[in-house]
């Protein structure tokens, strides 16, 4: 048993991860939730392991992740197959707040709104992880990355700790070796693999929200 858990660690590797926000878009270009929420579902475990400074934006995370689980696994699972489908059956049936925060707080549309945004962050730390050298801070890449993204939509509080947690990562060594890939030219690369379906995946979802008026909900 306790031979079989340790190598179900030991396969843990970030390229699965990654593999499967690519795996999340179907021939017609829709995005799938049930991968979508996987790959997010992998990133906590990634970023659990790396200690627990980060535990207030995991359990935040798992919280979103469990609110769109419970939304697949309920009556109207179906209609949460992609994010298409649910941006369609929320809207047609009234159940988002557009404006002002009231009845929806768990809609499935704010809340994968808020992992969307988490997304982008992503995206912008792999792309300066990949290009950085040696002696890159991954600090100051997280950092960045936050403030080009996330961090315009959070108060002034979750900066400030989230700059605190951001100051706990290890150095960019440490940091390839967590992820489980192999040297450091493989991780370079299989980022560069990775990064243009994670940027479609988030540029589909982008258009569909903008298309729809859905990137301000409250
Ligand atoms: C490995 C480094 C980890 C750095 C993570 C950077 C993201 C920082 C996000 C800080 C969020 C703080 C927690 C609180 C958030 C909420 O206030 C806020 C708004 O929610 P509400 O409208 O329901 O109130 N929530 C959010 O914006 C959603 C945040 C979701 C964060 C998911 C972060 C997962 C990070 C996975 C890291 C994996 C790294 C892999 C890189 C090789």
């Amino acid at each position: 048993m306790a031979d079989a858990v340790m190598s179900e660690e030991q396969k843990f590797s970030l390229k699965e991860v990654l593999d499967t926000f690519q795996s999340c878009l179907t021939e017609n270009k829709e995005v799938k939730i049930d991968q979508y929420v996987a790959g997010w579902r992998g990133l906590v475990r990634f970023m659990n392991s790396l200690g627990s400074v980060f535990s207030f934006i995991s359990k935040d995370a798992v919280s979103k992740i469990q609110i769109m689980v419970n939304h697949r696994n309920g009556e109207n699972g179906a209609q949460y197959t992609t994010i298409q489908s649910m941006v369609k059956y929320e809207l047609d049936n009234g159940l988002v707040d557009l404006t002002k925060r009231g009845s929806f707080p768990e809609s499935g549309c704010r809340t994968l709104l808020r992992l969307h945004r988490a997304l982008r962050w992503l995206e912008l730390f792999l792309e300066r992880l990949r290009t950085s050298t040696e002696d890159g801070k991954t600090s100051v890449m997280c950092s960045e990355a936050y403030n080009e993204s996330l961090a315009q939509f959070h108060p002034w509080i979750i900066r400030k700790a989230s700059g605190v947690a951001f100051c706990a990562l290890p150095g960019r060594p440490t940091f390839f070796e967590v992820m489980n890939v192999g040297p450091p030219e493989q991780v370079v690369a299989m980022l560069g693999d990775a990064l243009p379906l994670i940027s479609e995946v988030y540029q589909l979802t982008q258009d569909l929200y903008s298309q729809h008026n859905l990137l301000d909900i409250p």
